[in-house]
């Protein structure tokens, strides 16, 4: 859960320096007091001014000069290089000096300072202040200290820097920056804000760049982020001062961001019928979302009587009950859900298991044994692979390859008995550790209907072809565990007419922002560290595509196909002992145009996979479509191909994703690449022209027929079908149309309309990222 956090003003906290006003319980000191009556309205602590009035005034003193000459300005001059000198409080300057008062308190630092303001000596002296302010704090031992917003868009590097030099002024403390939410305005004339200036210069106007208003306050923040480096203790307090946009999907990129704070004031909570506050439809709707990253809820003026019923309290009982209504904590709680199963694996970083390489613990099969779902999903494809098989009469042979501790085994068993079906069951595993659970369970469960084979199943040999081949060998991106690989010298065992489950599976990626993920993969400062893939549960991410063409028209859906394997395979080239003599027909690639609807930084591409088992059954973790296929299913978290340097995306640009599957004798692995572009009306770019001309030329490409060719968009009703050139976008699969899967809403109108439009339509690039894992030099996986 959230914690919460009372704000105080210095007049509130003038108000509790007399022990005998207020609801003040004890404590030897006003921010002691203000701590105790906190905490005992069930606050984790208070959040309240550094310095005082008095600080104010002496700064301003000496600071901001009297327009005339005079002996006064020598002599606040005089005063102010003392300062900077050695700069230091009186007593009367600060809130609190004691380490206990500093314990439970989230600093304000003062809030009239002007880091980005345009005169150079206000810009320098609120700096020497900052430092000084962080000094004193970090000498308290203030865990956490909240910085003065920035205001002008123009002066955001100047501020950017001097929060960059605190962070590295003080060594353990958490700065955050406030931010609003939202800017509703897109031009601001400093002039008209009252910023602090001295008599020597007046401030320009600054002007919010961003076109727009929506993301205009995110790239602020975004701009003080990377000239601090992403450094992990610059965090974000988000200010919900500000009304919010009445479309919600803009402020997604906020979820990818570190955000340690929300501000929320009494103000911007309403009245309800009966005169309790509760807050606006939308600012819920953010509330409810964002509390998925568990920030310090700030709240402020809610001892002001501003709504009539319920009093201080029920701001914090009004939010606890927002965020228990939130899905992503309704699903915590839930049993059986894969956020109740994968508690404190969020966002945690995995490297992906190789199961061909190594040799699983008993206690890693444990865990996959709990996933109820995947195994009846098994065996419903198993037991409809039997009651379909044409041969009524002769007993059937089934094969599990890969076997386990035997819990595919298992579904086999009972699916011909279901079926009414006599049948022998081989099993084979090359774990020698899991053969000694499987030979267990030979003797103890199964007996004679099940012949265990020790070995690798590419090179292995069973006494007699098979009627059904059942693995289970998948990865969070389908392939990347070597499924096609061991499957193609499983393939041997099967009849002609034989069935593989799984039938096929699919790979799909989306763009995606998380400045956390980013963090974690540069960690080490390890160039492998950052272009290796890694099994994560998302959470404080956002994706950046769209469902939509684009402007120009080419753009697939938010989460798109890169490619498809099937067993068995049917152009297959085979050797004597019937296994591929090279792996280069596993060898896969795929280009895909994605819509970037708002403004973010790519930092990375979500993988994810989607199996048919047989016919309409189904595996997938595909984030639109899972919950169809395979609810709550728990034995696989998407897949991250991190981005090495983040790749700044304008709203409404384009993202051209290459991703490549390689391999040679030994191994497989990776290698991925992005560009942007950004769709210019009327002009036609290079890129387009040479586009117009591969058009005219393409063939379909050996590893993906669709590559180029005519692919099929479903449109916003399932009868209705776009067709358009493209990348490979929503492909039809035996499940999406056996199962009611809801279509995936496709702008329908922007992709005729950008259609119309592509002739005039060119696409400026505007920045590309590395290659990322060059010939598997990072991360590979061994054959
Ligand atoms: C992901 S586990 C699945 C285990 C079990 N079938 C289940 O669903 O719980 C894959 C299993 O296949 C085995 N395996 C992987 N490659 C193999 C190969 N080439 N030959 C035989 N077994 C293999 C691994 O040792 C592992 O036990």
């Amino acid at each position: 859960m959230s914690t919460f956090t009372k704000h105080l003003s210095l007049a509130d906290l003038q108000s509790s320096s007399n022990p005998t006003s207020g609801s003040g319980t004890g404590g030897e000191t006003p921010v002691l007091r203000a701590i105790a009556d906190a905490r005992a309205k069930d606050y984790a602590g208070i959040c309240c001014p550094l310095t005082t009035d008095a600080w104010r005034t002496r700064w301003r003193g000496m600071c901001l000069l009297p327009a005339e000459d005079g002996h006064d300005k020598v002599e606040i001059e005089r005063r102010a290089e003392a300062w900077r000198a050695a700069p230091a409080f009186e007593r009367d300057e600060v809130t609190m000096t004691r380490l206990d008062e500093a314990e439970g308190v989230v600093a304000v630092v003062s809030e009239w300072l002007e880091l980005d303001a345009s005169d150079d000596w206000v810009r320098h002296d609120s700096e020497t202040a900052l430092l000084q302010e962080l000094a004193y704090a970090s000498y308290l031992n203030v865990a956490s200290a909240i910085l003065p917003p920035p205001k002008h868009r123009s002066q955001i590097a100047s501020y950017a820097r001097a929060v960059n030099t605190a962070l590295h002024a003080v060594p353990y403390m958490e700065l955050s920056v406030r931010i609003p939410i939202y800017d509703p305005v897109m031009l601001h004339a400093s002039s008209s804000t009252g910023s602090a200036i001295s008599a020597a210069t007046m401030s320009s106007p600054s002007v919010l760049f961003s076109d727009e208003p929506s993301v205009a306050t995110w790239e602020m923040w975004d701009a003080i982020r990377t000239v601090c480096e992403y450094n992990p203790r610059l965090t974000l307090t988000l200010d919900l001062t500000p009304p919010m946009p009445s479309v919600i999907s803009v402020l997604s990129q906020w979820s990818a961001e570190p955000v340690r704070h929300i501000f929320l004031p009494a103000s911007t909570f309403i009245a309800n019928a009966k005169g309790y506050p509760v807050l606006p439809k939308v600012t819920q709707g953010f509330v409810r979302d964002i509390m998925k990253l568990r920030p310090n809820v700030v709240l402020s003026g809610t001892s002001a009587g501003r709504h009539k019923s319920g009093g201080e309290v029920v701001y914090s009982q009004y939010v606890r009950h927002i965020e228990k209504t939130s899905p992503a904590y309704k699903a915590s709680k839930t049993q059986g859900t894969v956020e109740n199963f994968a508690q404190g694996y969020q966002d945690y970083l995995q490297a992906p298991l190789q199961p061909l390489m190594d040799n699983l613990q008993s206690v890693t099969y444990q865990t996959f044994e709990q996933d109820p779902v995947k195994y009846r999903q098994y065996e419903e494809a198993i037991y409809t692979a039997i009651t379909e098989w044409p041969n009524k009469t002769d007993n059937m042979v089934l094969c599990v390859a890969g076997a386990g501790r035997g819990p595919l085994v298992e579904r086999c068993m009972k699916a011909l008995q279901r079926a009414n079906r006599e049948g022998l069951l081989y099993a084979v595993e090359k774990n020698p550790n899991a053969y000694v659970t499987l030979q267990q369970r030979v003797r103890d469960d199964w007996g004679e209907s099940v012949k265990l084979f020790f070995g690798d199943m590419r090179t292995l040999e069973l006494p007699e072809k098979v009627d059904i081949l059942v693995s289970e060998l998948l990865g969070s991106f389908g392939d990347n565990e070597l499924s096609p690989e061991c499957l193609d010298g499983a393939m041997r065992f099967l009849k002609q007419d034989g069935i593989s489950i799984p039938a096929s599976y699919t790979a799909h990626i989306a763009p995606l922002s998380s400045s956390k993920l980013f963090n974690e993969t540069r960690s080490t400062k390890d160039v492998k560290a950052a272009e290796t893939p890694y099994v994560v549960m998302f959470q404080a991410i956002n994706i950046l595509s769209g469902n939509g063409g684009g402007l120009s028209g080419n753009c697939g859906p938010k989460v798109q196909e890169c490619w498809e394997f099937e067993h068995p395979r049917k152009d297959a080239v085979l050797n004597a002992q019937g296994l591929p003599p090279t792996n280069s027909h596993n060898a896969r690639s795929a280009q895909l145009s994605f819509h970037i609807p708002h403004a973010g930084i790519l930092h990375g591409l979500a993988g994810y996979f989607e199996a048919v088992l047989y016919r309409n059954i189904g595996l997938s973790i595909h984030p639109d479509r899972m919950q169809y296929i395979s609810k709550n299913m728990l034995s696989w978290f998407p897949l991250l191909f991190p981005f090495k340097e983040p790749l700044y995306l304008p709203g409404s640009s384009e993202l051209h994703v290459s991703i490549w599957r390689l391999t040679n004798q030994r191994q497989v692995w990776y290698e991925w690449y992005a560009e942007a572009f950004l769709p210019v009306p009327g002009s036609t770019s290079i890129r387009a022209k040479a586009e117009a001309a591969d058009a005219e030329n393409t063939r379909p490409s050996r590893s993906d027929s669709r590559d180029g060719g005519l692919s099929l968009v479903r449109s916003d009703s399932r009868e209705g079908w776009l067709s358009v050139r493209s990348t490979p976008v929503l492909s039809p699969s035996p499940m999406a149309d056996a199962v009611d899967i809801p279509p995936i809403e496709i702008d329908s109108k922007a992709v005729v309309e950008g259609d119309a439009a592509k002739n005039s339509i060119g696409l400026i690039k505007i920045g590309q990222t590395s290659l990322h894992n060059p010939k598997g030099r990072s991360s590979w996986v061994g054959l």
